[in-house]
């Protein structure tokens, strides 16, 4: 085991279909870190997110949590660990959004029954923190796109994981639920590992960053040393002019089109 990091993914190569999608890829996370993933479309950040929440198996390497190996686990024991948010939202039969959150307390519950409720005010909880607490008796295929992923967001807050994965957790969210969804995801304590596409959330909400560009880690460290002009001209071909929040002097970036 690599040191005491809480998340460590060690030389980890994913493949599909013939082809090697990551290459002996490593980063870590200490516990209760927010990590971000960021890199251009087709970079191979869904498919490492999916190898860490054990949907594909590593070709090589290995990912550990707590120095247990992730891929070496029960389903069962895995999903007490680690909950993921998607960009897979397929669900076939038109669950209420009550039934999808609680499906998130699942894998803690012993024995036959329903949830308990202990399992029930947990979930009550969840969704008023992601202000869907309206939306618990409404079918959950009926939501707006937003809506459903705050929803997949409570379920997997009440997962209670170690390590909760995030793929673009932003997606269909307004502005100030983006900002909330973040801050939600700090402060429910867990180690997080998230792929974000909106490198100023990135900077602003991430202890450590890792750039993935062709499957390869391109650079990794503290937002305001891995955001820099250069690199983001080479890795995402944009122009960035890196500035000054005037109030909280927070690092954003301004973008434009590479001349
Ligand atoms: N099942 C598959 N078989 C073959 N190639 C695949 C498969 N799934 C993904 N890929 C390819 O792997 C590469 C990485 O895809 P991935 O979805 O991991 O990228 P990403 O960085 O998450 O992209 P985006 O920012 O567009 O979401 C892409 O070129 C994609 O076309």
């Amino acid at each position: 085991m690599a040191g005491a990091e809480e998340l460590s993914v060690d030389g980890v190569s994913v493949e599909l279909a013939g082809a090697r999608l990551v290459h002996e890829v490593s980063l870590a996370a200490a516990a209760g870190q927010v990590v971000g993933l960021i890199g251009p479309n087709g970079s191979g950040k869904s498919t490492l997110l999916r190898c860490v929440y054990r949907v594909l198996r590593p070709a090589g390497g290995t990912v550990r949590l707590a120095g247990d190996d992730l891929h070496a686990l029960t389903a069962r024991r895995a999903a007490t660990r680690v909950a993921a948010l998607t960009q897979e939202h397929t669900a076939e039969f038109d669950f209420t959004v009550a039934e999808v959150v609680a499906m998130g307390r699942l894998p803690h519950r012993r024995g036959p029954g329903g949830p308990s409720a202990e399992d029930r005010e947990r979930c009550t909880a969840a969704l008023r923190k992601v202000r869907a607490e309206h939306l618990a008796g409404r079918g959950f295929l009926n939501l707006s796109g937003g809506e459903k992923q705050r929803v997949l967001f409570a379920r997997a807050l009440v997962q209670e994981p170690r390590l909760l994965v995030l793929d673009e957790p932003t997606n269909h969210l307004d502005i100030a639920h983006q900002l909330e969804v973040l801050a939600l995801a700090r402060e429910a304590g867990p180690t997080v590992l998230t792929a974000l596409h909106d490198l100023n959330l990135a900077a602003g909400h991430c202890d450590r960053l890792y750039v993935l560009a062709a499957g390869r880690i391109a650079a990794a460290g503290p937002p305001a040393e891995v955001l820099r002009p250069a690199l983001l001209a080479e890795v995402f071909g944009v122009r960035a002019a890196p500035v000054r929040h005037p109030e909280t002097g927070a690092l954003q970036l301004l973008f434009d089109r590479l001349p």
